[in-house]
């Protein structure tokens, strides 16, 4: 990876990080993250598991009960001009003023932000098939979404927030809209995080997922890493235990099969050799899904 000098700290830092709503569940319980430059992330959770909640936690738009947030070295829920203008967020639904036009409203926004790359607004827009000048509320779901990027990338940010952004997309738009992130951390080292159920997006670009479970990050790591160290065993309580300390192997879930036999999901060491004759799988993406969400 090409390195940044400018940028050497984490990006976003957030240690034993608690939040429940009021009258609400639990959300985050203790969770640890770090963001370094130059990485894409995907956040990958079941239905409620927090990603939205962590999301707003990361940006400080959100109060936490407990643990610290911070962003660029500062205290996230209090960031100062510099450091807000260094942020990027598409949130999950879209808060573009309706009534304005797409010209209009990066117009608006443009006034707020130092930086502002217009070559790349223009680019996109058209790429993108969006008129500059129709009203917002005329635009279909997909391109509103477009446009919310767009308005998020043009000031070039050091950290792009996005939660669910390809929700509306059709598979063209997803993979030219992939293809910008990632041209956004190669030419920047700019740091990306974005909440997803689609897999398979994930899988084209070989970034970094993120598993969030319990109220916390169970498990982070680049995906072609995990796919190749990642396996399923299976075998006695007994012979597991065995296998798991002579191979070094970080176990990451247990599933009992009764009989005093279990499943056991590891990450291996890279040098890591599997002995003959165990019963051993390899596992996709979907897999890790399942087991670790
Ligand atoms: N404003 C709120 N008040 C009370 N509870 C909330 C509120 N917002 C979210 N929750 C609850 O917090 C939990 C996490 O919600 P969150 O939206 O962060 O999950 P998510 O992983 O983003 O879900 P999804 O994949 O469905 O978008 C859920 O149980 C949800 O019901």
């Amino acid at each position: 990876m090409t390195h940044f000098p400018h940028t050497d700290s984490a990006t976003a830092e957030l240690t034993g990080v608690r939040l429940s709503y009021p009258k609400g569940p639990l959300v985050l319980d203790g969770l640890d993250w770090q963001l370094q430059p130059g990485q894409v992330v995907g956040l990958l959770g079941r239905n409620g598991a927090g990603k939205t909640t962590l999301l707003e936690a990361l940006l400080g738009l959100r109060e936490t009960d407990a643990g610290q947030v911070r962003l660029f070295g500062q205290e996230a829920l209090k960031p100062d001009d510099a450091t807000r203008a260094r942020i990027g967020y598409v949130p999950q639904h879209s808060d573009l003023f309706e009534a304005f036009t797409p010209a209009q409203l990066l117009a608006y926004f443009r006034s707020f932000y130092p930086r502002w790359n217009q070559a790349k607004v223009d680019g996109l827009m058209s790429r993108w098939d969006i008129r500059p000048d129709q009203p917002i509320r005329k635009l279909s779901g997909g391109q509103k979404q477009r446009l919310s990027i767009i308005r998020a990338l043009a000031h070039e940010p050091d950290l792009l927030v996005l939660d669910e952004p390809v929700a509306s997309l059709d598979p063209a738009g997803r993979r030219d809209f992939l293809r910008e992130l990632v041209g956004q951390v190669m030419d920047r080292g700019a740091t990306v995080v974005f909440s997803t159920h689609i897999l398979s997006d994930l899988e084209r670009v070989a970034f970094n997922v993120a598993f969030l479970n319990g109220g916390r990050i169970a498990l982070q790591a680049p995906l072609d890493e995990l796919l190749d160290q990642v396996r399923a065993f299976t075998g006695s309580v007994t012979e597991m235990a065995t296998l798991m300390a002579r191979l070094g192997a970080q176990p990451l879930k247990r599933t009992p099969l009764g009989a005093g036999r279990e499943r056991v999901l590891a990450r291996l060491p890279a040098e890591a050799a599997v002995p003959a004759g165990v019963a051993v799988e390899r596992v996709n993406l979907d897999d890790l899904f399942t087991e670790l969400t």
